[in-house]
């Protein structure tokens, strides 16, 4: 008999009851990109497409035992994390991951949802910095949330690229500024940023109100892809084709901000390997 070797990522991050964002992208997205999905709640949000209606955060305790019951037993190949809400569960969090020395661990500094519902707690921004960035593989912040870590105002290339170098100095090993806010109506580019060189990734802009759950899913595309071992641009470069389709083609989903489509990206590869002429 012959075991497959079995790849797992762990989303520590909050619950959206709609499924479009939090764990339930992450899960989502670990599932198509063939890793085995595990989690760690942080928080529950009563949350549809239309915004954030309640958050519950969850004890620091219940987040640790969470964490110790997977260390203990199951492990895993990379971490992503998402709502981490207060500077308690950011502690907590970055305690377990140094106690376990969980591998590719990639930071999705959420801060608030497209609705306007603060995930973060503002004092929680320099627990963030200290006790998480030194930890980090990635961490992936939009243009708003790099504005916040960083005190600087983005506004050209050369300020993207400041925010970064900031960023790498605190200790995180690479950095990507997102460009999905960006005024920019004929392409959608995010910058990387390995603590030596530059490089963007570049997808075409899709006009569309259908954007809950971008940054999660893109973020837990890269955790999957680390999972699995790939190299940090190969897996960036996989997760922008990923949200590319999960964009694209979007689901009418609720009367807000409908959600990715996670059945886009296999489709697509089928299609391919199928001699199909469509690229992403
Ligand atoms: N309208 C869009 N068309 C194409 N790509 C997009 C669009 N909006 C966001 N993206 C891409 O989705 C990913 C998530 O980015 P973003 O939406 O900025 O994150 P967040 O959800 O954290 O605000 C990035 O790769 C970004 O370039
Ligand atoms: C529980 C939870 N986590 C994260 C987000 C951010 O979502 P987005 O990926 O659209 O920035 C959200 N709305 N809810």
């Amino acid at each position: 008999m012959t075991t497959n070797r079995v790849y797992k990522a762990l989303t520590i991050a909050g619950s959206d009851s709609g499924g479009g964002a939090g764990i339930q992208a992450d899960l989502k997205t670990f599932q198509e990109l063939g890793v085995f999905g595990m989690s760690a709640l942080t928080a529950i949000t009563a949350q549809n497409t239309l915004g954030v209606q309640a958050v519950y955060p969850m004890s620091t305790e219940a987040v640790a035992e969470q964490l110790r019951s997977i260390g203990e037993d199951i492990g895993t190949d990379a971490v992503k994390t998402g709502m981490l809400f207060n500077a308690e569960i950011i502690e907590a969090v970055a305690a377990q991951i140094r106690y376990y020395r969980w591998p590719n661990v990639v930071i999705d500094p959420v801060m608030i949802a497209k609705g306007g519902a603060s995930l973060l707690q503002q004092e929680a921004v320099q627990a963030l910095l200290t006790e998480l960035l030194p930890l980090a593989a990635v961490i992936t912040p939009n243009i708003l949330e790099a504005e916040v870590l960083t005190g600087l105002t983005i506004r050209s290339f050369e300020d993207k690229q400041e925010a970064a170098r900031k960023l790498a100095a605190y200790g995180a090993k690479a950095v990507i500024i997102k460009g999905g806010h960006e005024a920019d109506p004929v392409e959608a580019v995010d910058l990387l940023y390995d603590g030596i060189s530059f490089d963007t990734f570049i997808g075409t802009r899709i006009k569309t109100k259908n954007t809950h759950g971008t940054g999660c899913t893109y973020s837990s595309a890269i955790a999957a892809e680390l999972a699995k071992g790939s190299r940090l641009l190969e897996a960036v470069q996989t997760a922008k084709q990923y949200i590319q389709a999960a964009i694209e083609e979007q689901l009418e989903i609720g009367h807000g901000h409908g959600p990715t489509n996670h059945w886009a990206y296999q489709r697509r590869l089928r299609h391919q390997e199928q001699g199909g002429v469509r690229t992403v």
